[in-house]
């Protein structure tokens, strides 16, 4: 049998296994019984048993490797395009489905087509650019026709700001960037009383997350300013709970700028979804900035993706890690990191500053890297 059929069989008896699943969850038939409609859960329901949840998974891979199989190059590479990068033009969406833009769910969350325009530009990068890493020699400055580099300028354009947030925190409630894998990803419990300090937190939803499952934990937010105005008032006018709400503040501050002294009693500096937006230069002043606040005990937990050796996870997997990369040098000449480039990373930042610990939560794209100071012989 060719490699094909075996595939279709895949498909085949995958899809058997998630139907009758569907069908047992909803009592009808499931074609009518969507998990994913507008109306319905964003995440696989976590009453699936394991089979069912390997099978969708096998439905996702096997699918996807027909697709390699029975696809010409030019026309794998536009579904690359268009399947893992480029967001729907809303405006076309909502007239193909006649339906008012406006309701389409999420419209306002997340970045249209517009924004991402420099995904185009990437020949153009490297014949006008060269190898430069500098943040304002990127595809993103062709496409924008700017000289800043991407957060100086979405700081200027108060639309894609707020799309930039909303983006940030829309990802953080659905399947591989979903913000349990942060709170079960480390024994923050642990800690017991602790001051964290979430660098770059955005609206502060991973804090928010982790201040609502560990009562003794309390945050400081920092981000630019016009984030944390926004987030401020955010977090004024949601339903938070008091008790929650009370142990979360926010600040303005910039991370390659030391940190203030009301810094230097954090048991823990919160790096999430930050140094991938930056080469080595720039990360590691924003770690030296860390590492001259942190007190003997203090440590820096990182939340990043590890890049996986070739080869070594399924294709999909890969693929959407390797396309982060490449979005990450187009945007902003940032980077993502594999285990030994952390470790150089760490390095030239001190040579103190060791990792300690790194998991990879199940179902997590993402993995959690416990950094501290080693203690000086
Ligand atoms: C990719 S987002 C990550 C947000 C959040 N940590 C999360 O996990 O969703 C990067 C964040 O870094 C912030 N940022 C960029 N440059 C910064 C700077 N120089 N100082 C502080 N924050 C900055 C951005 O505004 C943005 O909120």
């Amino acid at each position: 049998m060719s490699d094909l059929q075996i595939l279709a069989e895949t498909v085949t008896s995958s899809a058997a296994l998630v139907v009758a699943f569907l069908n047992q969850e909803n009592g009808s038939s499931a074609s009518k019984s969507r998990p994913f409609h507008r109306t319905g859960p964003v995440d696989i329901p976590t009453s699936a048993p394991d089979d069912v949840k390997k099978a969708r998974k096998s439905l996702i891979d096997a699918t996807m490797a027909i697709q390699h199989l029975v696809m010409a190059p030019t026309e794998y590479h536009q579904q690359m395009s268009i399947q893992a990068w480029i967001p729907p033009c809303y405006q076309d969406i909502a007239q193909k489905a006649q339906v008012a833009e406006l309701a389409i769910p999420g419209r306002d969350d997340v970045p249209d087509r517009d924004s991402f325009d420099h995904l185009h530009k990437m020949v153009d990068m490297t014949e006008r650019y060269g190898s430069s890493s500098a943040k304002n020699n990127t595809a993103f400055n062709i496409a924008f026709n700017t000289d800043l580099p991407f957060y100086a300028y979405s700081s200027q354009n108060a639309t894609l700001s707020a799309q930039l947030a909303g983006s940030m925190k829309f990802f953080g409630v659905g399947g591989a960037l979903h913000l349990k894998h942060l709170v079960n990803g480390f024994d923050w419990a642990g800690l017991g009383e602790a001051k964290v300090v979430d660098i770059g937190g955005s609206q502060g939803h991973a804090s928010i997350a982790l201040a609502s499952a560990f009562p003794d934990l309390s945050f400081t937010v920092q981000d630019l300013p016009e984030v944390i105005e926004r987030a401020r008032e955010a977090l004024i006018s949601s339903a938070l709970e008091p008790a929650v709400a009370s142990r979360i503040s926010f600040k303005a501050h910039n991370f390659f700028q030391p940190q203030p002294p009301s810094s230097h009693s954090a048991d823990v500096f919160l790096a999430r979804l930050i140094l991938n937006n930056w080469h080595n230069n720039e990360a590691v002043s924003i770690l030296r900035n860390l590492v001259s606040a942190m007190k003997r005990t203090a440590k820096i937990i990182i939340m990043a993706a590890v890049l996986p050796e070739p080869g070594s996870v399924p294709l999909r997997e890969e693929a959407i890690e390797r396309c982060r990369d490449m979005f990450m040098m187009q945007a902003m000449n940032g980077t993502e990191r594999g285990l030994g480039e952390w470790k150089e990373l760490f390095g030239e930042t001190d040579r103190r500053l060791i990792l300690k610990d790194v998991t990879k939560p199940e179902g997590s794209n993402l993995s959690v890297l416990e950094v501290v100071l080693a203690k000086e012989s």
